[in-house]
């Protein structure tokens, strides 16, 4: 069942000058899709758009079938939709413990209890009275995904999950938004810069270049033939803007 529906999304900070052009994208329940493209492409810009953070000019998005009202946050959060930004947006002087109590607040009934989170991630057990700001990145990540489960997303997006995280961490991370998906049906679009990683746990990809979708397959088909993602890459210069090649 088609949980995320983007049909002819333009978006962008300037309306005569938008980003993102006509961008059609569905996400399944239960699927995990990857956003790749290089810097500036407008993975972020498309991630704050969805979430009600910047205005749209054009085109629709729709959460099992509902219509998300544009430009507003709140819309978004009560459709479902919840973003991880890449400053992951937590409360650094109040503790891991009052982190997590917050979003069970701010969220009410739909919400799964603090518990459940640390089920997900039983490293932050011993850090619940830790301040957020002195937790290391990955224990800060995981909370921030953490205060997105405790409201039970239909739609997840995560912005530069691995930024600054040890590979070790990245891989204890991974498995949660697939369990994630698998047993809550939550659609999760994940943006990440390191394109084998991100194949590796993902159904599907997407690769946005200049603001428009060039390529869009199964994960497990561009495993198979990076050539393909490295051909959308090479347009803009893969080399030159830092990432890491598909494979690497
Ligand atoms: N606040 C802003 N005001 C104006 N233009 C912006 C703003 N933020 C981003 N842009 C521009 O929007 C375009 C898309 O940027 P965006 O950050 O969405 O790309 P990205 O694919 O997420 O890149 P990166 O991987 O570097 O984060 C870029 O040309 C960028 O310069």
């Amino acid at each position: 069942m088609t949980r995320l529906e983007i049909s002819g999304l333009s978006t962008g900070y300037f309306r005569q000058r938008p980003c993102l052009r006509d961008v059609n994208l569905n996400v399944d329940q239960g699927e995990l899709l990857c956003l790749l493209g290089p810097n500036g492409a407008g993975k972020t810009t498309l991630l704050l758009a969805l979430a009600g953070l910047i205005p749209t000019f054009g085109g629709t998005v729709r959460i099992d079938g509902h219509q998300v009202r544009s430009g507003h946050p709140r819309s978004s959060v009560s459709s479902g939709l919840v973003l991880v930004p890449d400053d992951r947006a937590l409360f650094r002087r109040l503790s891991t413990e009052q982190n997590l109590r917050l979003a069970v607040r701010e969220r009410g009934s739909r919400t799964v209890g603090v518990e459940q989170v640390l089920e997900y991630f039983p490293a932050l057990r011993k850090r619940l009275k830790i301040d957020a700001g002195r937790l290391s990145g990955g224990e800060q990540q995981m909370l921030a995904i953490g205060r997105a489960i405790v409201q039970r997303p239909k739609v997840l997006l995560i912005d530069e999950l691995s930024m600054g995280l040890a590979p070790v961490i990245v891989e204890e991370i991974l498995p949660v938004l697939r369990r994630l998906a698998e047993t809550d049906g939550t659609a999760v679009i994940l943006v990440e810069q390191h394109v084998h990683v991100a194949l590796r746990v993902a159904d599907r990809a997407a690769v946005l270049v200049h603001g428009e979708l060039v390529l869009e397959d199964s994960a497990r088909t561009l495993l198979d033939h990076p050539d393909r993602v490295e051909r959308a890459y090479l347009g803009q210069g893969l080399a030159a803007s830092g990432r890491s090649a598909p494979g690497g």
